[in-house]
């Protein structure tokens, strides 16, 4: 086994996501399906604006008699419609979003005009061109039109669209359940009780935070013992889990048993060690069962190989089954702002600082270093035996911060 080359990042994210399927869809209540990703395409029930809207504060007239002057007949304000119809000479009083009378084909905006008991005269500009300041029937979306896309991030606004367009319930991919296990002898639960020969189980947490992000039904469990028989016991302990992530002992050592218990399982192994730094160790198995396939990702234990695998691999299949459109993460092309080292053989993700202009990387790049981790917002994707960079030159970003909202 050992003796397959690593598999590049692409292939084996491909290999990962063939692995599974978005989950069944459930109907939720809008405010709930916020953060959760469409499943099926969304008609509109209604048309909007469903009727031609005055987008301003201001006079509706003809269109036709634009030199004025005009009598006022009447006004249409937002909720309550003018009943008649507005001929030649006469204007109608129309606020923000109020229905267009019948006839009217202008708004001029109150600031142009001036205003005597019941007559309208211009004083400024007439709008041009003079439907201007008119909302048409439809402009935003019609009745039976898609409105969001399948597989869409529901955030604010696809929220207010959805509602805007008559519904209250949107179909979402159920939540996936997430069993996190830490694995490791030398792994104390308590991190204020933790001896020399130990280290804090700091991996369950921090993955279980990552996998958070995403609407997610998440658990940990562990640290467990360097043994067969506890790791195979905590892979049927997390039975009801859609997908198991354990982190630590995916490596070549005698204690690394993360393989060997997934075959004790009986899962089988779709891939091992992928070609980035850090986390190359990283593998991949399939367990099948009556209620559908359960995943398990083993991660590499040091902090930051977990994390990176996490975020190259965790989030993408969490965002596949949940039904996401884009479940692999998006990069930015961005300058240096500091020299860059060349890189060895393996693509590998750098850790740095990003602000908004330009990327500065950490120093710090051991895989164990939490702290360089902490202190950085990007991860600076860095090709086998890139030459080194200068400042100003163009490096591609993926964020890990600053995640858009919309
Ligand atoms: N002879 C070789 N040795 C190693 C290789 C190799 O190819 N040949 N690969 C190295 C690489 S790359 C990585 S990454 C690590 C990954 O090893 P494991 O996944 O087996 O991880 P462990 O050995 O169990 O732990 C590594 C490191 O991480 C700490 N750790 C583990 N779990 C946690 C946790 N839950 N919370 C905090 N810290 C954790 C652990 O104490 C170790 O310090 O293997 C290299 N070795
Ligand atoms: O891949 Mo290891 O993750 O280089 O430290």
């Amino acid at each position: 086994m050992a003796k397959v080359p690593p598999m590049p990042l692409e292939e084996a994210q491909k290999h990962l996501l063939a692995l599974a399927s978005p989950l069944p869809v459930e109907h939720v209540d809008i405010e709930g399906a916020v953060g959760r990703y469409l499943a099926e395409p969304l008609l509109a029930r209604r048309t909007q604006p469903a009727a031609d809207l005055s987008a301003m504060d201001g006079y509706a007239v003809t269109g036709k008699d634009m030199a004025g002057p005009w009598e006022i007949v009447g006004e249409s304000a937002a909720g309550h419609p003018f009943a008649g119809e507005v001929g030649a000479g006469q204007a109608v009083q129309v606020s923000t979003g109020a229905l267009l009378p019948a006839g009217a084909g202008a708004v001029i905006l109150q600031e142009d005009l001036a205003r005597t008991d019941h007559r309208i005269e211009l004083t400024g500009d007439a709008p041009v061109p003079s439907h201007k300041h008119i909302r048409r029937c439809g402009l935003d979306f019609m009745q039976g039109s898609e409105v969001i896309a399948a597989g869409s991030l529901i955030g604010p606004a696809d929220a207010a669209l959805a509602i805007a367009a008559g519904h209250k319930h949107l179909p979402v991919c159920r939540m996936p359940r997430v069993a996190v296990i830490d694995s490791g002898d030398e792994l104390a639960a308590d991190p204020e009780a933790c001896e020399p020969h130990q280290i804090p189980a700091s991996n369950g947490a921090m993955l279980l935070a990552m996998a958070r992000k995403l609407p997610v039904d998440a658990w940990r469990s562990g640290p467990v013992a360097d043994t067969l028989d506890a790791i195979v016991g905590a892979f049927e302990g997390a039975s009801h889990a859609d997908v198991i992530v354990t982190s630590g002992g995916a490596s070549v050592g005698e204690h690394d048993l993360v393989r060997p218990a997934l075959e004790a399982w009986g899962a089988s192994l779709d891939f091992w060690r992928v070609a980035i730094k850090p986390g190359k160790p990283i593998l991949v198995a399939r367990r099948d069962r009556p209620l559908g396939p359960q995943i398990v990702i083993g991660l590499p234990g040091n902090p930051v190989s977990s994390f990176v695998t996490a975020y190259h691999f965790m989030l993408p299949l969490l965002r596949r089954m949940l039904g996401a459109r884009y479940a692999l993460p998006m990069q930015i092309v961005t300058k240096l702002g500091a020299p860059i080292r060349a890189n060895g053989g393996r693509r590998e993700f750098v850790r740095g600082v990003w602000n908004g202009q330009n990327v500065v990387p950490h120093i710090l790049q051991d895989s164990g270093a939490l702290s360089a981790l902490a202190a950085s917002n990007v991860m600076i994707d860095r090709e086998a035996f890139a030459p080194e960079g200068k400042e100003g030159d163009d490096v591609r970003v993926f964020l890990l911060q600053n995640g858009g909202i919309a």
